[in-house]
Parts: structure tokens; sequence; C-alpha cells
């Protein structure tokens, strides 16, 4: 089976700014990665190659098996699942949560004289059920909380079944219960069988999902770690990541990090800590 997507030695360079460096990931069917990084580490530039929205100037890759440059980007795009405030943006504000899902079968945000049959409302619930918001089918979109947004943005993104599925920083702006509600969402979905390739784009390990497989570092565009997250995600490569003294502790499945106390080295946390 081919990779989902495969980057060699991307750069990505604007005037007086280079925004990735070198960079090369390969993400195979079945895994679920996060890619943390400060502001500015180029995450969003990252999802933009993978999303086949940017070409880059330097390097080559490939996405679902074609190679970018080769390929109909329009009909590789309907292959990918794409949410970000971005999209959130586009949704006119009167237009009904269902019809906001249902609408990404005709890949259109704002529902106007298409059909849609049988299927698509079949799939569209199907979707709701699986994030949870089956009793918000009839509010309109400008009526729901930011939490609630974010997961009618994943069930659209999921409505055409894409095959690789990115969420830029889907936590952002959450208060602890909602963000706790989507983590609990995006667990259901990352242990899912028929799942697609997942990849988030995130700031913090707590926002990292359980089932999540493997971790990008990104800083200053070039990658500091990757690999799975178990062994790659620790103190050390976060204390580089972040340019901050980072403990790192594991429970659960869960992460959580905070500045190392004085005396600790920043290690790979597993919830001791270890004095230097
Ligand atoms: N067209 C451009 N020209 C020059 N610099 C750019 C351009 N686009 C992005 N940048 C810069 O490139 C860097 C990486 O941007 P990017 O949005 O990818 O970072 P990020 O890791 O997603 O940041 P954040 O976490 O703050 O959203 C930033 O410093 C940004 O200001």
């Amino acid at each position: 089976m081919p990779a989902a997507f495969e980057l060699s030695k991307v750069s990505v360079v604007r005037p007086g700014k280079v925004l990735l460096e070198d960079v090369s990931w390969t993400v195979e069917e079945g895994e679920r990665w996060v890619v943390l990084g400060p502001n500015g580490a180029g995450k969003t530039t990252l999802l933009q190659i993978i999303s086949a929205a940017m070409h880059p100037s330097k390097g080559k890759v490939r996405i679902l098996g074609s190679k970018l440059g080769k390929v109909d980007i329009f009909e590789l795009r309907t292959r990918i699942g794409h949410t970000s405030t971005a999209v959130a943006d586009l949704i006119p504000p009167t237009e009904s949560v269902g019809n906001t899902i249902v609408s990404a079968a005709h890949a259109v945000l704002g529902r106007w004289q298409e059909r849609y049959d049988e299927e698509d409302y079949r799939r569209a619930t199907q979707m709701m059920g699986e994030m949870g918001i089956t009793g918000l089918a009839n509010r309109t979109f400008g009526t729901l909380s930011e939490g609630e947004r974010k997961r009618v943005l994943i069930a659209r993104a999921l409505m055409t079944d894409p095959e690789l599925l990115l969420l830029d920083e889907p936590a952002a702006g959450l208060d602890l219960g909602a963000r706790e509600d989507l983590m609990a969402s995006l667990e259901v979905l990352s242990l899912a069988k028929d799942a697609p390739v997942l990849v988030m784009v995130s700031h913090h390990v707590e926002e990292i999902p359980v089932g999540f497989t493997h971790v990008l570092m990104l800083r200053d565009g070039r990658v500091v770690a990757q690999g799975p997250i178990e062994s790659t995600l620790t103190g050390e490569t976060l204390s580089t990541t972040f340019g901050s003294r980072i403990q790192l502790q594991h429970e659960g499945g869960r992460y959580n990090a905070r500045r190392a106390a004085y005396g600790h080295r920043a290690d790979r946390g597993d919830g001791t800590g270890e004095a230097s």
C-alpha cells in the first residue's frame, strides 16, 4: 500500500523568509499524527502542502499516491478533508447545521439548489452521531458555541469519506469542558478502524487525543523530531521545540506539560521526573 503522503526535502521560501526547510516526512495508512510547534514554526504551511493547497519551492511531494505537480489537484482535494478557522469563516451564519454538513457532498459552503439523495442524508446523520451533535441539526451555524462549531466542521470534513483528514488547531479557543468533549470525539475517531489518516496541528500536548500514534515537532521551519509518539514526545524534544525547559507527564494515554522546576531534568515524563 502506498504511503498516505510523502514529503522529500521540502522547503517553502518567501521573500526574506524560509517558512519550511528541508522537511522529509512519510505518513502511512492507519497512522494518526500530531504536529506540534510554537507560533510561527511553519505548521499551517506544512498543512497547506499536504492538503495540495500550496506547492513547495523545493523538494518532492506525493499525496495519496500522486505526485504533486502531475495530478489534477481539484480531484485530489476531494479526497482530503480539512478543517480550520478559514473554512469556518466561509460558512454562512444562517445555514443550518444539517445543511452545513450535507452540502459537503457537493463541496459547497451554503446550500443553494443542489439535490441530495438518501445516501447523502444518511451519511450526514451518521457523521452528526459520531461527533455527538445530532441534537444540533436544526440550529443555525451562527448560533453555535465555538466547541459545537469545531465538531460540526469535523463532521462536515468526514462527510465525503476522505482518505486524509487534516485538523488545524481543532481545540483552539475552547474551554476545558468543550475541549474534553472534542477530545472524546477525536478519540472515538482515532480508534475507529475505518477512520482516515489523521494529521492534527496543535500548540499543546494536552490537546493530543488518546489513540494518536505519531508526532512531528517543528521549530523555525525545521523538524526537531518525528516518529512514534511514545518514544519521540519527551521533555527533551519539547524543550528544544518550544525553547523552554519543559517537563512532560503521560497518564491514561493523555499528556500534560509544564515548565520544569529548578533541579529537574527536562526529560521524558512518566510522572516521576528526575532531579539533576
Ligand atoms: N507569504 C509569506 N511571506 C512571508 N512570511 C510568511 C508568509 N506566510 C507565512 N509567513 C511566516 O512564516 C512563518 C510560519 O507561518 P505558519 O502560519 O506556517 O506558522 P504556524 O506554525 O502555523 O504558526 P501559528 O501557530 O502562529 O499559527 C510565520 O512566521 C509567518 O509569519
